[in-house]
């Protein structure tokens, strides 16, 4: 069977911020059904790189595939749904009403009650999101990105901050998710993380790819994942 085409393409994305050379020359993608890890020290670029991607940053240099569409067009954000680093946007809403407002602006949304059940939030659902710990609004902003059916996620460290039990329960939905064909670019700090969810790793440093595939591939040497990081990164840009 031939492959599906590609939820997300990145060609030759390069990115100045600031007067500095922020991404150089990236290539990634990301299938149906597949789920990528994006590693790489504090700094590498991999917030600014899915910041391309939901078209808030114009790139010098390159192109961006979301679902056939161009990165902030109404095409490619119908399909997509985003979890930043952090939303302090939410401030005083609680969450239970906030997956129930989000849920009504989508055509086939998950139903929230579930995604609240599966996510642990059903404990904190009515303590507004500002007096939630960091983990929790971790969850929340997680069911915030899921609530629309979206075909392709992108997670900026979607598990930081959350203990052992939400882990899990992130790492299982999300598992469910690729299953059901979701396409996913995912960054995480845990190498852990990138183990055992991964179907593809790219390491990225000082805004270039410097390797790229299976953990099974990048580790086939002996290796653990987190030795090759540590091997082919430097510590994080200031
Ligand atoms: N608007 C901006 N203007 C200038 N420099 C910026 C801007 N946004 C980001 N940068 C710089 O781009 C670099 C990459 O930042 P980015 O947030 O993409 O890194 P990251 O890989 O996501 O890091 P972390 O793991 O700490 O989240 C950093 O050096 C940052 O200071």
């Amino acid at each position: 069977m031939p492959e599906p085409d590609p939820a997300l393409t990145i060609e030759g994305l390069s990115v100045r911020l600031g007067g500095r050379r922020i991404l150089s020359e990236v290539n990634l993608g990301v299938q149906p059904g597949r789920l990528t890890a994006l590693l790489g020290p504090n700094g590498a670029g991999k917030t600014t790189l899915i910041r391309c991607c939901a078209g808030l940053i114009t790139p010098d240099g390159g192109r961006i595939s979301v679902l056939g569409a161009a990165p902030g067009t109404p095409a490619a954000l119908a399909g997509v749904g985003m979890m930043p680093q952090s939303t302090g946007a939410w401030s005083g809403v609680r969450p239970g009403e906030l997956l129930r407002y989000l849920s009504s602006l989508y055509g086939e949304p998950h139903d929230p009650a579930v995604l609240q059940a599966r996510l642990g939030i059903d404990a904190y659902a009515r303590i507004p999101y500002r007096r939630l710990s960091g983990g929790q609004q971790q969850a929340v902003n997680l069911a915030g990105a899921l609530i629309g059916r979206p075909k392709l996620i992108f997670l900026d460290e979607p598990t930081a901050g959350m203990d052992p039990h939400a882990r899990r329960a992130t790492w299982g939905l999300l598992r469910e998710l690729r299953t059901a064909g979701v396409a996913i670019l995912l960054t995480t700090h845990a190498m852990e993380e990138a183990e055992a969810l991964a179907d593809q790793v790219s390491i990225l440093d000082g805004g270039v790819i410097k390797i790229a595939g299976t953990v099974a591939e990048l580790t086939a040497g002996g290796a653990s994942l987190e030795e090759i990081f540590l091997s082919s990164t430097h510590p994080g840009t200031p």
